[in-house]
């Protein structure tokens, strides 16, 4: 549905993206996730033809969408991340205005969606709040039941019942064999409609995988409790043992620690003294994506992350 190769967009000096490779496969959502300035509306920009790359290849629905716009944008049903119409036509008009460029759609489908997300369709644009007017935009990305769907921050505005309706148009997309490419700034949003979830930073691809994928490589965050002192070199140098912090309780000693691969070892270790309380959960995944963020995950990790 989509493939990027190596593509590098510069905008003068400024850098937008750097030799970015993704592929998107037909009837998956693909979570695009990345802190503000990433470069997550350059490649939707370039997906949709309105720039063009400094360097590499790029196919949307097979074809150069620079080549073949009219088609491409057609066939996508895509949300601006500012999505801006005639603030002057009421929302029913404009829905239908553009339902008629994509070669028609019935009333009664706009009718649907926006009873669905709540949007009264005789309220004129510019009157409508923020979160209602991205409402607008989201009838009209869904509307005409595109076979791709590009969303640059979809829910962006929306109270989180309407977060939530949008989430389950979504799924009912790829039910209906739809494929779905969707930017986000939040992991928790997208992690329970997300097949796969690509992450970049300063305009490079620093990680592909699913969202189990994903949530297997986070690490465990364990805490245990000691019925007596414990000296914290026992613990200290053990593999996969990062943050390590020992307390004094009334008890005897809490023993907290992030855990990357086998526990073994730290639970031989603490076998050695009587244990009050074992507690060991996952990171979840915003933190590791907060890892991502701030490049506590290197490119080193992208490396052994599938780039497909
Ligand atoms: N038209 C432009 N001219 C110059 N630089 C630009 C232009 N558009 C984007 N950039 C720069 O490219 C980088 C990526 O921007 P982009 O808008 O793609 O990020 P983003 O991930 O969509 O951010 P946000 O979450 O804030 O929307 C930023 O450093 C931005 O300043």
């Amino acid at each position: 549905m989509i493939e990027l190769s190596e593509l590098t967009k510069n905008y003068g000096s400024r850098r937008g993206l750097t030799e970015l490779s993704l592929q998107v496969n037909a009837g998956e959502v693909l979570g695009y996730l990345g802190p503000n300035g990433a470069g997550k509306s350059t490649t939707i920009r370039l997906m949709l033809g309105f720039i063009r790359p400094t360097s590499g290849v790029l196919r949307v629905l097979g074809v150069d969408p620079r080549a073949d716009a009219d088609d491409v944008h057609r066939r996508i049903g895509y949300l601006a991340g500012d999505f801006l119409v005639d603030s002057r036509q009421r929302a029913g008009e404009c829905l239908a205005f553009l339902g008629n460029l994509r070669g028609g759609v019935p009333a009664q489908r706009i009718g649907e969606l926006a009873d669905r997300l709540e949007l009264d369709l005789s309220a004129r644009i510019k009157s409508l709040s923020k979160g209602n007017r991205q409402k607008v935009g989201l009838v009209q990305a869904f509307m005409h039941r595109p076979e791709l769907l590009i969303l640059d921050e979809p829910t962006s505005g929306l109270d989180p019942l309407m977060q939530q309706t949008f989430l389950e148009m979504v799924t009912e997309a790829r039910d209906h064999g739809q494929t779905v490419f969707m930017s986000s700034h939040i992991m928790n949003e997208v992690e329970s409609v997300a097949d796969r979830v690509a992450i970049i930073r300063d305009g490079r691809l620093i990680a592909t995988d699913t969202v189990a994928g994903l949530r297997a490589r986070s690490l465990l965050r364990v805490q245990i409790e000691f019925a007596a002192p414990v000296a914290p070199e026992e613990f200290a140098a053990l593999p996969g043992i990062t943050d390590l912090t020992l307390t004094s309780t009334a008890q005897g000693a809490l023993l907290t620690c992030r855990l990357d691969g086998s526990p073994d070892a730290l639970v031989k270790a603490a076998a050695r003294h009587t244990i009050n309380a074992l507690r060991a959960d996952n990171q979840d995944l915003e933190e590791l994506f907060h890892a991502y963020y701030t490049g506590e995950h290197s490119a080193q990790d992208a490396e052994t992350n599938p780039i497909a």
